[in-house]
């Protein structure tokens, strides 16, 4: 090669290559986000907030932008709290933003990373979506609506006999539909041991992931200490693994043991109520192994993800209730001018009763269940607005930010459906784009959601009106435990434990609206 054929290779190859070292060099010089200074090697540890920690998050973002960066002990954390940047990583570039950080106790020992909201990215995730996405359709769940209206009235009946006890009455009216539609199976009026048993795998699930609570999180060698030892964190993972292990496989053992394709030798009867799981069985009769696990975290996805979800909503209904009678007052005239009080409302009048969709609407948004989403992972290097995040990084989207912005949702702190009524296309965006999460990990249920909660507002209000136990006291009091657990124990916050919104306490009084109403129930 002569020396002017090299010099004209060697300018091309720098030509081609400079996009890319230019990439790379800007990448290794990119900053991280800013945020609040933290401690060497524990970081921003002892700052991260125990209670509410998307308050704290909200406030970050004005001081330090809408990406905030932390740490805690090397780990990266990544606070998101605009729609721009929430939308662009976690759904513009999902296929890197959707994994999920792991626990050693709870999720190795235990065993819940396995689970459908918990398990890592890939195509075991992939599996777990195409099965919930097929039977949680709109069009399939359609098919739903006479069991649901029918639970609902159950529901009403137990309100009427035992009026104080609203948040049990939901609890069990959420489980029975779900319950149903998982597994085909019956919740008895109190005391449901199937109900127990998820509580129970609930709360474990919660004492499993307190931070701190187990070495083994910080340090996962630990996790080969035999058991012959005695130590406590593998007696605990043991008994929390056998309550989950029973919760997955005993409800879905019966179904099977009751399709009779599939051991027509027992004395099996085809009596299974159809189900989700029921269908998985008889559409694939001789699993292997590995796929039949599939179909059983899937279809126990279906509660375990499902019913804290929805009760925490139907709790925010009733405090907005008597928080704010005059909404409560337009919504009960709603549905008298369209249902009536002769009738208890259907699904059939959903489209015409634009106020209480409105409501429901602005329960999503006044109080988020879910205020941060649920924790997703970064699995490789990412530059956004000249920022580096690295692989690894925790995410949190701060969807509460993004839905009590006052430039988007003016007066955000007021329960006001009537700004989803107005024309104002540019104002008060739908909420639901933000409060089921993001990208490939958004969540499968919302569907499924809003059926429950529309048909238990609409029948509560047509029968009762609300009110507030003591009408001087307005102001809320809110928790953000791990899972609503039978005991609401309050935990404090970690790096990737999902916290949820309740309200503290609720006290209120039930009134009749009418001896009409009240004899719809006999
Ligand atoms: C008001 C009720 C509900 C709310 C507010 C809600 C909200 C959410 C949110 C924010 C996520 C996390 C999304 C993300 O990581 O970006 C999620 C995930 C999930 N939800 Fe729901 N949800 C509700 C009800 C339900 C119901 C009824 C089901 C029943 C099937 C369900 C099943 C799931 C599952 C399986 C996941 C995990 C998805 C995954 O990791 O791929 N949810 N939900």
């Amino acid at each position: 090669m002569d020396t002017s054929s090299l010099q004209l290779s060697v300018a091309a190859g720098i030509i081609i290559l400079f996009p890319f070292l230019l990439h790379r060099f800007q990448r290794r010089r990119a900053p991280f986000p800013p945020g609040p200074p933290g401690i060497p090697f524990i970081g921003n540890l002892f700052q991260l907030p125990l209670e509410q920690p998307w308050i704290k998050y909200a406030s970050w973002a004005k001081q330090y932008g809408d990406i905030v960066h932390l740490t805690a002990f090397g780990q990266h954390i990544i606070l998101l709290n605009s729609e721009s940047a929430v939308l662009d990583l976690l759904e513009r570039r999902s296929a890197i933003y959707s994994d999920r950080p792991q626990l050693c106790m709870s999720g190795e020992l235990v065993g819940w990373s396995e689970s459908v909201p918990m398990i890592s990215y890939g195509d075991r995730h992939r599996e777990y979506r195409k099965l919930l996405n097929e039977a949680l359709a709109p069009r399939k769940l359609e098919e739903l609506h006479a069991m649901e209206e029918e639970k609902a009235f159950e529901y009403l009946q137990l309100l009427t006999k035992d009026s104080m006890s609203f948040p049990a009455h939901a609890r069990r009216l959420v489980a029975a539909i779900i319950f149903d539609i998982s597994h085909g199976y019956t919740v008895a009026e109190r005391d449901d041991p199937r109900m127990e048993l998820a509580e129970r795998a609930n709360n474990e699930f919660a004492l499993s992931a307190v931070p701190g609570a187990y070495l083994c999180d910080t340090l996962p060698i630990l996790k080969y200490t035999p058991e012959w030892t005695g130590i406590q964190f593998k007696k605990d993972a043991k008994q929390f693994k056998k309550t989950l292990d029973t919760l997955r496989n005993e409800p879905y053992d019966k179904v099977k043991a009751e399709v009779t394709t599939i051991q027509p030798w027992t004395h099996a009867d085809g009596t299974a109520k159809p189900s989700f799981s029921q269908r998985l069985i008889e559409r694939n009769p001789r699993p292997k192994p590995e796929e039949e696990l599939t179909q059983k975290w899937a279809a126990l996805a279906i509660y375990g993800a499902g019913a804290d979800t929805t009760t925490s909503a139907l709790e925010w209904f009733f405090l907005a209730m008597y928080l704010y009678p005059k909404v409560q007052e337009q919504a009960y005239s709603e549905l008298m001018k369209v249902v009536g009080p002769t009738r208890l409302p259907r699904f059939s009048d959903r489209g015409n009763l634009p106020y209480i969709s409105a409501m429901i609407k602005e329960i999503h948004r006044w109080n988020p269940v879910v205020p941060l989403a649920l924790p997703h992972r970064l699995t490789q290097d990412d530059h956004y607005c000249g920022y580096h995040i690295p692989a690894g990084s925790i995410i949190w989207a701060n969807s509460w930010s993004l839905l009590h912005d006052p430039t988007v949702y003016p007066a955000p702190f007021e329960f006001s459906p009537e700004r989803f009524l107005s024309d104002n296309e540019k104002l008060n965006p739908d909420p639901r784009r933000y409060a089921f999460g993001y990208g490939r990990r958004s969540c499968p249920g919302q569907v499924l959601a809003e059926d429950i909660l529309f048909i238990a507002i609409a029948i509560t209000l047509c029968v009762f009106r609300i009110e507030p136990a003591d009408a001087s006291k307005t102001d809320v009091e809110f928790t953000s435990t791990v899972l609503q657990v039978r005991f609401r124990v309050a935990l404090p916050v970690s790096t990737n434990r999902i916290p949820y919104s309740h309200p503290k306490e609720l006290e209120y009084n039930l009134i009749p609206r009418s001896e009409e109403a009240f004899s719809l129930l006999q």
